[in-house]
């Protein structure tokens, strides 16, 4: 590969031949895009380097890894295997290079001390030995604006002179804070000049833990949940911005002009929003509901403080971030935004893509990975919820569900009357029937003697078709009951053999249940029934997702109370539990 030498020409501003760079970490959620956008602008020769080489599959489908593809075909980039904890493969790799950008792994096990800090600050101590060793001048590290942040106090239009906290209860964040710090300090040591961008809750196409995270607890009806009183602001930064502010960075590192080597910058899309309602856009995108349920800061934390007793207690992994669920708490009922004014005046910063687009474009990215329903409320919006396929989709599931609510309380009246009729009437059933009955006729005279116009108003015939019963619903019902019959004589068939237990459990349970409401009175069994009928299914179909999730919490409360063990529990409860959506993660990153 012909590599040319580079030079910043500071009189035109710019690069006068074409420059090499190393993206350490470059297939990752921020690498990639970074790897992309250096394709893009070109005047790059890029090193792709990280541990992982799944993505350079040749038959990559999607159109990022096919230019990455393309551009190793032609020259204008390679794949290295690196791995941050060996400095002789970061100098390999690194030699010859103009700038490296630097982006560690975020999803480690916050569990696992002694890997996150060989990863996060040995292999920040790595690559700045290697760079030295290597002759580089210009080191760019991906930080975060967690950094300052550790959720005792809001932080409103922050800048970077925001002094720091004094300790973190983030380990992973604790750690990240050392590492910056290293890098800081080596500027100006050995011909290196370095430079720390802090970009803020970065969001985008291909990222792993917070969509994910999100589609995860909706799918289980948990995202309805407002931590807090819902109106703190924060500040998001899309991908694209953040990959933008890492070229800016390794554009104006050098320059004599500005200020920029040994500095720390946040980065942001400059547009601060209420956090709910960020994750309210993310989330009606996807299909599900916006969260509407606020619940006091200290109950949340108290509930995260449960989740992780029970997580300790069966030494399992139920969630998969590599920052501790008090620090999201935190983060999501807080204030955090900052000012970028530092990184526009120095490094010539501003997003090159929008809040509201970076916003669509997530949602799509999401969408389009969720033809398996993965991220999705569901595939397709106009999918039935299981309530209205339980019901049969026709009339008797748009009036239980309250699809027109006139029609379903005129039916819930005539109903309760029917009822009222019937039971508290102080007659027999018998007499009851007969009464209605002639109450029915007598009405319908009338209605038929009528003038068919009274005083200017017109009063409308009713058409014989309505008294008609077409043959072929007749022959549906007819049907309908002889197949009901059927179902019931082979259940009792399969009964009498004495082989399905489960059958006969469930069948003396609803007796017994049948027996124990009609001892009561028939009236109450049937009131029962018509307060169910016309509420159960509406409540199903609303929080669908939150019963679930806590008919699964309650199985795995059942099972663990059993000493079961974990692998008899329905895959999707499992997966909830462990939120173990690793294949999803794999789509994630490398389609
Ligand atoms: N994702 C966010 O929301 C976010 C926000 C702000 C800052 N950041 C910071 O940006 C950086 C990158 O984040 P990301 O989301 O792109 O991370 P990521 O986990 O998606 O990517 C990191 C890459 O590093 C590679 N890697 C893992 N171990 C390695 C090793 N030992 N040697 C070499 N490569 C290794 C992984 O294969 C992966 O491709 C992190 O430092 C993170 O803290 C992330």
């Amino acid at each position: 590969m012909a590599e040319k030498a580079a030079a910043y020409d500071v009189a035109r501003g710019g690069w006068s031949e074409t420059r090499t760079c190393v993206v350490l970490g470059g297939r990752g959620f921020i690498g990639r895009t970074l790897v992309n956008r250096l394709l893009r602008l070109g005047g790059w020769i890029v090193r792709v380097a990280d541990s992982s080489s799944h993505s350079l599959l040749p038959d990559s489908s999607s159109g990022s890894d096919s230019l990455l593809s393309d551009a190793i075909s032609s020259g204008q980039a390679s794949f290295c295997h690196v791995d941050v904890l060996d400095t002789s493969q970061i100098v390999k790799v690194t030699t010859g290079a103009d700038v490296v950008f630097y982006m560690e792994p975020t999803d480690l096990d916050a569990h696992d001390f002694c890997n996150c800090y060989m990863i996060i600050v040995q292999g920040a101590k790595n690559v700045i030995n290697a760079c030295r060793e290597s002759k580089v001048k210009r080191l760019v590290y991906n930080s975060s604006a967690d950094v300052v942040f550790d959720g005792s106090q809001d932080i409103l239009n922050g800048d970077e002179s925001f002094t720091y906290p004094g300790k973190f209860k983030d380990m992973t964040v604790d750690l990240k804070f050392q590492a910056e710090g290293l890098i800081r300090v080596a500027n100006n040591i050995g011909g290196l000049q370095t430079c720390v961008l802090r970009p803020s809750n970065v969001f985008g196409s291909g990222e792993t833990q917070f969509v994910p995270l999100l589609a995860n607890l909706s799918k289980f009806g948990l995202a309805k949940f407002i931590t807090g009183s819902g109106g703190n602001m924060s500040d998001f930064t899309y991908v694209e911005n953040v990959a933008h502010a890492h070229i800016c960075a390794a554009e104006t590192i050098d320059s004599r002009v500005v200020s920029v080597a040994g500095k720390a910058f946040f980065i942001t899309n400059l547009e601060p929003i209420m956090f709910w309602e960020f994750i309210s856009l993310i989330l009606e995108g996807l299909g599900y509901q916006r969260p509407f349920i606020k619940v006091p800061t200290w109950m949340v934390s108290y509930v995260v403080i449960l989740s992780q007793y029970i997580h300790d207690k069966l030494s399992y992994r139920m969630y998969r971030y590599s920052v501790s669920p008090h620090y999201i708490v935190q983060l999501a009922s807080r204030n955090r935004t900052f000012d970028c004014s530092a990184a526009q005046k120095h490094l010539g910063y501003s997003p090159v893509v929008s809040l509201e687009d970076g916003i669509k474009l997530t949602v799509a990215s999401f969408s389009h990975l969720s033809k398996d329903s993965s991220f999705m409320r569901f595939g397709n919006f106009d999918e039935q919820s299981k309530a209205e396929k339980l019901l049969g989709s026709g009339i008797v599931a748009d009036v239980l569900l309250w699809r027109d609510e006139r029609r379903t309380f005129m039916c819930f009246l005539i109903l309760a009357l029917a009822f009222y009729w019937f039971f508290f009437c102080g007659k027999t059933f018998t007499s009851s029937a007969a009464q209605l009955l002639l109450l029915v006729t007598a009405i319908l005279y009338g209605y038929g003697i009528l003038a068919s116009d009274i005083c200017g108003f017109a009063v409308q015939n009713i058409p014989s078709s309505c008294f008609e019963i077409q043959n072929s619903d007749m022959k549906n019902s007819i049907r309908s009951i002889s197949y009901m019959w059927n179902r019931v004589v082979c259940s009792i068939r399969l009964l009498a053999k004495g082989e399905d237990w489960s059958r006969f459990f469930k069948v003396v349970a609803f007796l017994y249940l049948f027996k124990w409401i009609v001892s009561f009175s028939l009236a109450v069994l049937v009131g029962i029934i018509l307060v169910f009928a016309f509420t159960a299914f509406f409540i199903y179909e609303q929080y669908e997702s939150v019963i679930e999730g806590l008919w699964a919490v309650l199985l795995f409360g059942i099972m663990e109370s059993k000493g079961l063990i974990i692998s008899t529990l329905p895959e999707s409860v499992t997966a909830f539990l462990r939120n173990d959506n690793g294949s999803h993660q794999e789509k994630v990153h490398f389609s």
